[in-house]
């Protein structure tokens, strides 16, 4: 049977990256999304000049990923968290998240990661009772665009942003949120900041919201 892009993404992490080396790992899908096939990683340029700065800057205790997709950007930010600090990651897409699992695994940082295959709707407001999460200190939202806005108000209702909470939002160019970017840039809970940059692989514009939850 034909296999499937993200299969065939994984097939180049085992067969390029180092077991154990989230760098390889990082480096081998990106090699393999430049010269193989395009897929919807964060990517090296967004990743290294936003995403890993906001997280070294941010050194959260506390993680949210929404859309882990093949798990990309998960090892970025796993490789980057400080010790016992936790990276939680929802993905419902079960083919995807099988693949993530094997790509979080191979990087070795899967004692620091908890994917769950679920829906971020239906997640969230479990996110206290289930895995005993307090507040997030970061939210990296990657998953549909047009889920960025309902769950950002879900994590509020549900109290899990406190003062100093951290949500980066990729794509907000391209593909684009523009519900999202108009309630967090008008809102006088949240402090935004737009980090531009490049659609991952292209030379399109796109780029990184920041926005720091006020309390
Ligand atoms: O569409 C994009 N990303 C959507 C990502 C979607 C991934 O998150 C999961 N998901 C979705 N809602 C979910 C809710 N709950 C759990 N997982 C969920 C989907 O199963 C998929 O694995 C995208 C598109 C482009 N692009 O150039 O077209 C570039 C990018 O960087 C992108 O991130
Ligand atoms: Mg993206």
């Amino acid at each position: 049977t034909q296999s499937t892009r993200p299969q065939r993404l994984l097939a180049a992490v085992h067969k390029k990256a180092t077991r154990g080396n989230p760098r390889s790992v990082v480096k081998a899908i990106d090699e393999f999304c430049n010269q193989n096939e395009w897929a919807m990683n964060v990517g090296n340029e967004k990743g290294s000049e936003i995403l890993d700065s906001v997280v070294s800057e941010t050194n959260p205790g506390c993680v949210l990923e929404l859309g882990t997709y093949c798990g990309y950007s998960t090892v970025r930010i796993a490789s980057l968290l400080p010790p016992h600090a936790q990276l939680i990651t929802l993905e419902f897409n079960p083919d995807n998240a099988a693949v993530a699992r094997q790509v979080i695994a191979w990087a070795g940082v899967a004692e620091k990661v908890r994917l769950v295959e679920g829906e971020s709707g239906e997640w969230i407001p479990k996110m206290k009772e289930q895995f005993g999460v307090k507040t997030f200190d970061l939210v990296f939202l990657d998953h549909w665009k047009n889920r960025y806005l309902l769950d950002t108000k879900l994590m509020e209702e549900c109290g899990l942003l406190k003062k100093g909470s951290v949500l980066l939002a990729d794509n907000v160019v391209c593909p684009g949120a523009p519900d999202y970017l108009e309630y967090i840039r008008n809102s006088p809970q949240y402090k935004s900041q737009f980090f531009k940059s490049h659609l991952e692989y292209t030379k399109a514009e796109d780029g990184l919201e920041k926005s720091v939850f006020l309390g």
